[in-house]
C-alpha cells in the first residue's frame, strides 16, 4: 500500500460511486484518464474499488455516510487483509485513531440487510427465497469470479489447451461440468494469447457454457439465440452445430452485435446470421414463425446472479426497474417461442437469483401456452452426459457450483 496507490483509488472511487453508469466502464474511463498508473497501482485500484462496492451498506453503516476516502480506509482495514499498523504512515493521526475503532467494530446490532450488504427490497427477495442458504450464498456472490474459459471444439479439444496453458505456467484445470471449459487459478490479459487469437480459446464461465449445452443444437439445425448481444453463447451454439445449419443471431443493440462480428471471424464459424432487430415483436420475427428447432433466450435481466463480477448492480437496480424487465422477459419468452416448429426447444435463461425473473415468468407463460410443455432440466442434463443433479430447472450459484448464478428452464412445443 502507497500513498500513490490510495490517492488513486480514492479518485477512481469518486468516479464509480454516483453509480451513474457501470463500475467497470466508469472505472475503464478513469485507467484511460490516468495512463501512467502502472500495473500494480491499477489493480490496487480495481480491488479497492470492486471491495467498497461489494461492502457497500456495512462501510457506509460504519463511516456514517458515503465518504470516498472513508469507505477506502475502511474496506481495507476490514476486508483488504492489512494489518492496522501498515496505516500508520499513510494516515493522519486522528484518522488512524478512528480506523481502529472501525476495524473494530461489531455490525451485530444493524439489521440484517446492512450486515449482508444488500438494499431491503432485494434482502426481502432472497430472504424468502433463499433462507438460511443466504449468507453462504452471498458469501460465495462477494467473492472475485475466477477465469473460465471455453475452447472451440471446431479447431481444437480441451486436452491440447490445458496442456499448452500448463506448459506455459498457469495453473488450470478442466472445469467439473462443462465439457469444454477450462479454469484458471489466475487471471492473465489473454486478448493477445495466441490461442484467442486463433479462435481457440474465449472467455466463457462454466454457467454459461452450460446453458448452450442444455439447448443442445444438433448439425443442420435452425437455431435462433434470441437475444445474441456479443454472441459468447451464439458461438458455442454455432460450434455445437459444427458450423451447419443456420443460426440467427437477434439483438436490439446494433453495438452488441457488431461486437460479435470480430469474435465470428476468430471462432471459424460461417453458419451464423447476426439480425438486428427493433424489438420482439419485429416484422423479420414474424416472418420466420415456426421455422426453427431451438430457440435460446438468454433474457435481459436484473444480472443479481453475476454479483462476483458486477457488484455495482445490487446498488443500481431498483424494484421499478425489476418490474419492467419482468414485462419484457414476459413478452420476449412470448414472441421467441412463436418461432419454434411443434417438437422444437426453446431455453429461457437468466443470470438473476429472483424468481420474479425466472420460475414465474416461465410459469406465466405456461399457463397461458398449452402447446408448450416443460422439460426437467435435469433429464436434458443427463441426456447430454454432464453429472449434474437438478430437479425441473437448472438453477447454479457460486456457493454451490462455482459459476454465476444462472437459471434456465427447457420447454418444448408439442403441437
Ligand atoms: C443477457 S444479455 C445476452 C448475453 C449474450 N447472450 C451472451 O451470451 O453474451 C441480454 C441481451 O438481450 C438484448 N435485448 C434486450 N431487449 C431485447 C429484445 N426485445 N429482443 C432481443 N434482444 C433484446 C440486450 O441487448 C442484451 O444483449
Amino acid at each position: 500500500m502507497t500513498p500513490t496507490q490510495i490517492d488513486a483509488a480514492r479518485s477512481a472511487l469518486a468516479m464509480v460511486l454516483p453509480l451513474r453508469h457501470p463500475a467497470d466502464a466508469a472505472l475503464s474511463r478513469f485507467f484511460r484518464d490516468h495512463p501512467k498508473l502502472g500495473a500494480r497501482d491499477r489493480t490496487f485500484v480495481a480491488e479497492a474499488v470492486y471491495g467498497v462496492l461489494r461492502h457497500l451498506r456495512s462501510l457506509e453503516a460504519l463511516c456514517g455516510g458515503r465518504n470516498g476516502r472513508q469507505l477506502l480506509l475502511a474496506w481495507l482495514a476490514r476486508h483488504g487483509g492489512h494489518n492496522l499498523r501498515e496505516f500508520e504512515p499513510l494516515v493522519r493521526e486522528g484518522e488512524f485513531k478512528w480506523l481502529k475503532e472501525v476495524k473494530a467494530a461489531k455490525l451485530d446490532d444493524q439489521p440484517v440487510a446492512v450486515q449482508l450488504d444488500l438494499p431491503d427490497w432485494l434482502h426481502e427477495r432472497l430472504q424468502a427465497t433463499y433462507g438460511a442458504r443466504l449468507p453462504e450464498l452471498l458469501g460465495a456472490l462477494n467473492r472475485p469470479a475466477p477465469l473460465d474459459l471455453r475452447v472451440n471444439p471446431l479447431n481444437t479439444d480441451r486436452a491440447a489447451v490445458l496442456a499448452q496453458l500448463q506448459d506455459e505456467g498457469l495453473t488450470a484445470e478442466a472445469t467439473p461440468w462443462s465439457p469444454l471449459g477450462i479454469r484458471l487459478k489466475d487471471k492473465p490479459a489473454l486478448q493477445k494469447h495466441p490461442l484467442f487469437l486463433s479462435g481457440q480459446i474465449e472467455v466463457q464461465d462454466e454457467g454459461s457454457q452450460l446453458l448452450g449445452l442444455l439447448l443442445a443444437p444438433k448439425r443442420g439445425e435452425m437455431v435462433c439465440d434470441f437475444c445474441a448481444g456479443a454472441g459468447g453463447k451464439t458461438m458455442l451454439l454455432g460450434a455445437l452445430m459444427r458450423s451447419t445449419g443456420r443460426l440467427y443471431a437477434f439483438d436490439v443493440s446494433e453495438k452488441r452485435l457488431n461486437n460479435l462480428k470480430p469474435r465470428l471471424k476468430r471462432s471459424g464459424l460461417s453458419n451464423v446470421q447476426p439480425q438486428l432487430i427493433a424489438s420482439e415483436r419485429d416484422s423479420k420475427v414474424k416472418r420466420l414463425a415456426g421455422k426453427f428447432d431451438r430457440v435460446l433466450v438468454d433474457a435481459p435481466c436484473s444480472g443479481t446472479g453475476t454479483l462476483r463480477r458486477n457488484p455495482d448492480l445490487k446498488w443500481r437496480q431498483t424494484e421499478a426497474g425489476l418490474a419492467e424487465l419482468n414485462a419484457k422477459q414476459a413478452s420476449i419468452l412470448a414472441a421467441a417461442a412463436t418461432l419454434l416448429k411443434p417438437g422444437g426447444r426453446l431455453v429461457y435463461a437468466t443470470c438473476s437469483l429472483l424468481r420474479e425473473e425466472n420460475e414465474a415468468i416461465v410459469e406465466a407463460f405456461l399457463a397461458a401456452h398449452p402447446e408448450f410443455k416443460l422439460v426437467p432440466a435435469g433429464a436434458v442434463l443427463t441426456a447430454q452426459q454432464i453429472p449434474l443433479a437438478m430437479a425441473d430447472y437448472l438453477q447454479l450459484d457460486p456457493a454451490a457450483h462455482g459459476t454465476d448464478a444462472f437459471f434456465a428452464a427447457v420447454l418444448e412445443r408439442t403441437a
